[in-house]
């Protein structure tokens, strides 16, 4: 169902019929290389809601039947078997599938570049890389939680409830899960992953937010997302993106980012043949961070017992870290890099996983996806990034904790200053040992605790850290003949100005993830995903009509640029758009402002000023990226991980957790 009433870009109740049959067969149709589930009797959400949540006049109901992503039947999906690499190669084939054997750390420091040098040896080269699809597409189920009445205290309890199901929260609770908590995911909205999450139409299938995704590859131990699947038993394949982003810049400067470091080098320096030096010195410096990182098991850095052990074992990789926490990108690109234009486009590499220039970008940040892009790479997931919060779900159902869709949680309730359950907007209240929030520091603090003194942490973390901007988003299909053949994944593109990067619509991002995944489109068409940064004031206080209108006009004016700068005839190629704003996004992923997430006021110190995962509330964590280490997939996939750490270090042993 496409709304109407307020130009949703996103899909509400009644999405994906395909995957919510909890009754029936699914079968896997492979033509096309598409998911596609069939069903004699599919219930749309918005019938089994009604009959499961009860409504609002009646909030404290008994029975409460909580939705959960099940391990229903996974027999269909055993005849499932992806052919390794086959069906889904990239359509425009460039270069090897995947290169690369676990990097050695002492080995490298960045100043050689030949591949043997990154552990990337030939005879590693070309092997296949598929983290195999056991389990991935999955049916909701019903769990009844006889007699709780979703008020319950004592025996019946969880250990922890998350609040939203974005990646940082579905790692944090399943990564409980696994150690033998009892959680509760509530979601608002009717699908897991928040802006990892997508959205089906008219044959497309979107990914909400950012299609480049890193953490997936099969070594080191920065691959959060492989080992957050694996923990709870799941896999997803995917298909390795030979370029990471093709940048599109002023003065006609065009750099590809290849998935091979020293190609991507060769590329730099053949446009800044004077700066060969700096650029070598510049990301030599990153792969010292990233290959200190890679060597540390990672966990709580709030948990000074793990601390402790990690700098017994690795004391100069520690140091090495501590070193640069305080660091940011700009200073240390400028201490190499002289020519203006070079240092710009390291303002540009930061900019499109931070949103702001390198000398606001904390290095560790930096180094950790500048380097692990060559590493690990970036791998998209077969079926769309939709599917890793899809299996999270599922992973979570199966280890025996629960999720509930359509749970919009109003309150945290605190007693005497210790966060001990939520309520939710009709009135049901739950309750657990520990309270997880993955919404953003300013939802928790200034919604779900309104009324309450704003901790002394967090006064401090609005002073240091703003609400970025919001975005623009245009997800549309285009006919296939539109893009040339030896078309990248996702580009980056400001045309003419270097002063508009971090201006309102001035840069534009575009992912095409049908050039790796065909089955996310219909024949012979391909998806675009645009972004573009701008704020929720510009779209606030315009009369329906004109918001619509304004919509149209400002996705126009981006098409055309796109049109003008990459794809000829786009305009006339388009077969589906859907424009969503900063209120769409507000309203859809539930964020204030529909804010990308925290950027700094000024220059900060690093990563000094991340808050971790523990609040000034007892009993209340947050999670996702208002958290150290901030935005992207993997970064809250990390934020996850240490919170789950540090809530079974606070409350584990107490109750017996493994
Ligand atoms: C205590 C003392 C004294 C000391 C201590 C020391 C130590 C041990 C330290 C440690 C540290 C650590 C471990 C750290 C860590 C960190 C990390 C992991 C980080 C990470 C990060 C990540 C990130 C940031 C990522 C991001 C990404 C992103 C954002 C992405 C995005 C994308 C997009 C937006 C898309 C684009 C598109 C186009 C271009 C088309």
């Amino acid at each position: 169902m496409f709304i109407s009433c307020c130009s949703l870009s996103i899909p509400e109740l009644n999405f994906t019929p395909s995957l919510i049959n909890h009754n029936s067969q699914v079968l896997i149709h492979q033509n096309r290389s598409k998911f596609t589930a069939l069903s004699n009797k599919v219930q749309s959400f918005g019938q089994r809601d009604a009959m499961q949540l009860g409504s609002s006049s009646k909030p404290r109901i008994r029975n409460c039947m909580i939705q959960s992503f099940e391990h229903v039947n996974t027999l269909p999906f055993s005849d499932y078997k992806f052919s390794r690499m086959k069906l889904f190669k990239p359509r425009y084939e460039k270069s090897s599938l995947f290169s690369g054997d676990s990097l050695k750390s002492s080995n490298f420091n960045g100043s050689t570049l030949r591949s043997e040098d990154l552990g990337c040896g030939e005879s590693e080269r070309n092997r296949d890389f598929a983290l195999m699809a056991k389990t991935v597409m999955s049916v909701d189920n019903l769990v009844e939680i006889g007699g709780n009445e979703g008020m319950s205290r004592g025996a019946d309890d969880y250990d922890a409830i998350v609040i939203g199901s974005g990646i940082g929260g579905l790692v944090a609770a399943t990564q409980l899960a696994v150690k033998g908590a009892r959680v509760l995911v509530l979601e608002k909205y009717v699908i897991p992953g928040g802006s990892s999450g997508y959205y089906e139409r008219d044959g497309y299938t979107f990914d909400v937010g950012s299609s480049v995704m890193f953490g997936f590859s099969d070594k080191g131990n920065l691959n959060l997302i492989t080992q957050a699947l694996a923990a709870v038993g799941c896999e997803m394949e995917v298909i390795p993106d030979p370029t990471t982003v093709h940048f599109h810049l002023p003065n006609d400067l065009s750099v590809r980012v290849h998935r091979e470091y020293s190609d991507f080098v060769a590329e730099l320096t053949s446009k800044f043949p004077h700066e060969k030096e700096g650029v070598l010195a510049f990301y030599g410096e990153c792969w010292k961070i990233f290959n200190a990182l890679n060597s540390l098991e990672l966990k709580s850095l709030e948990e000074p017992i793990y601390l402790f052990g990690q700098f017994f074992k690795r004391p100069l990789e520690c140091l090495t870290l501590a070193y640069y926490l305080p660091q940011n990108a700009g200073n240390i690109a400028r201490k190499y890099i002289k020519d203006p234009q070079l240092l710009s486009f390291i303002d540009a590499e930061c900019f499109i996983v931070s949103t702001i220039n390198a000398l606001q970008t904390p290095m560790i940040n930096a180094s950790m996806v500048l380097c692990d892009r060559h590493f690990g790479g970036i791998n998209y997931p077969v079926g769309g990034v939709g599917g890793i919060a899809k299996s999270l779900a599922k992973g979570l159902a199966d280890k025996g904790s629960e999720i509930l869709y359509k749970a919009n949680v109003t309150k945290v309730i605190l007693e005497q200053g210790k966060a001990v359950g939520v309520r939710l907007s009709d009135g049901r209240e739950f309750y657990a040992k520990t309270i997880i929030s993955n919404a953003t520091r300013w939802d928790t603090f200034g919604k779900l605790l309104k009324g309450e003194q704003l901790p002394k942490e967090e006064e401090n973390f609005q002073k240091l850290y703003v609400k970025a901007p919001s975005f623009l988003s245009i997800h549309m299909g285009v006919k296939a003949e539109v893009l040339p053949p030896d078309t990248d994944c996702h580009h980056f593109v400001l045309e003419d100005d270097w002063n508009r990067l971090e201006e309102p619509y001035g840069s534009i991002f575009l992912s095409i993830p049908t050039v790796l995944d065909s089955s996310l489109a219909p024949e012979g068409h391909h998806i675009l995903h645009i972004f573009t940064i701008c704020s929720i004031e510009d779209w606030e206080g315009l009369a329906q009509k004109d918001y619509d209108a304004k919509k149209e006009l400002v996705a126009d004016e981006i098409i055309n640029r796109l049109e003008n700068k990459l794809f000829p005839g786009l305009k006339q190629s388009i077969a589906f758009r859907e424009i969503g704003s900063p209120k769409t996004h507000r309203r859809y992923l539930a964020r204030d402002q529909g804010t990308y997430g925290p950027m700094p006021r000024g220059t900060p110190k690093g990563l000094l000023g991340m808050p971790f995962n523990t609040t000034g509330i007892n009993g209340l964590y947050c999670v996702g990226d208002s958290c150290f280490p901030g935005q992207g997939v993997i970064a809250v996939a990390f934020s996850g991980v240490m919170c789950a750490h540090r809530v079974a270090a606070d409350i584990g042993n107490r109750i017996g957790w493994k």
